[in-house]
């Protein structure tokens, strides 16, 4: 399986998704986002970092570049793709994901291990994990805070598209905790903790629950992986 991360100007996280790929036994390949290429990948990852410089708002200039009109297709036809971070920001901005992300409630950028509920199991991106499975990744954004209507949020739950929410903690006025969605086919996932920066032992979150694995975040990867050769 072939999995392409696609690099905006401003990108951050694009190589350890990469590497997070290749340790779930996947072949990364990269992509420029001024490209309509996506160079026959299985599915795709729209990484976190500063696109844009964060300006307009977060992801919205990136929303807007070249390869998003194959993104938006291949979404549309049912490829795996997942927004980490500010890839979810811009997953809302192109639409293909519902609601919207502001600014933290408390006004400050926010770094922290975050555990998390799986309360969707279903998905392209999360098929691997127990549902209602508590898994611990690293938070980092400024502008994380979810929001939607009260119809929407409505929707979203009656629908089952809620695949993680905020546990213990909610660290930045996302309503209902939610940290991350689906659409409504469960190909498309955005959330806004970061599943690559927890892949390897020693190198993820650092609480006592995380340290035990380590690899809470591998799960993500190997979901699609699995799902890509079942269907294969
Ligand atoms: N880690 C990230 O992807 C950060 C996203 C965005 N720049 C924010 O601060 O909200």
């Amino acid at each position: 399986m072939r999995i392409g991360v696609i690099t905006f100007p401003g990108s951050l996280d694009d190589r350890d998704a990469r590497r997070a790929v290749r340790l779930a036994g996947a072949e990364p390949v990269a992509l420029w986002h001024g490209s309509h290429d996506l160079d026959g990948v299985d599915a795709l990852i729209l990484p976190g970092g500063f696109s844009y410089g964060d300006y307009l708002r977060c992801g919205a200039i990136a929303s807007l570049s070249p390869i998003m009109s194959e993104v938006t297709d291949a979404a549309n036809k049912g490829m795996p793709v997942l927004g980490i971070c500010n890839g979810f920001q811009m997953l809302t901005e192109a639409h293909l994901l519902e609601g919207g992300l502001i600014r933290n409630d408390h006004g400050s950028f926010i770094c922290r291990d975050q555990v998390l509920r799986v309360e969707n199991a279903s998905t392209d991106w999360t098929s691997g994990f127990e549902p209602g499975r508590e898994i611990t990744i690293p938070l980092k954004n400024g502008e994380g805070g979810f929001i939607a209507s009260e119809e929407t949020l409505d929707r979203l739950e009656g629908e089952g598209r809620v695949v993680f929410r905020y546990v213990d903690v909610n660290p930045n006025g996302s309503l209902r905790d939610i940290a991350g969605i689906t659409n409504e086919r469960g190909n498309v996932v955005g959330l806004m903790p970061h599943p690559e920066h927890a892949v390897e032992p020693g190198f993820g979150p650092d609480t006592a629950a995380a340290m035990r694995s380590g690899v809470d975040g591998l799960g993500f990867f190997t979901s699609v992986v699995r799902r890509g050769l079942v269907e294969a």
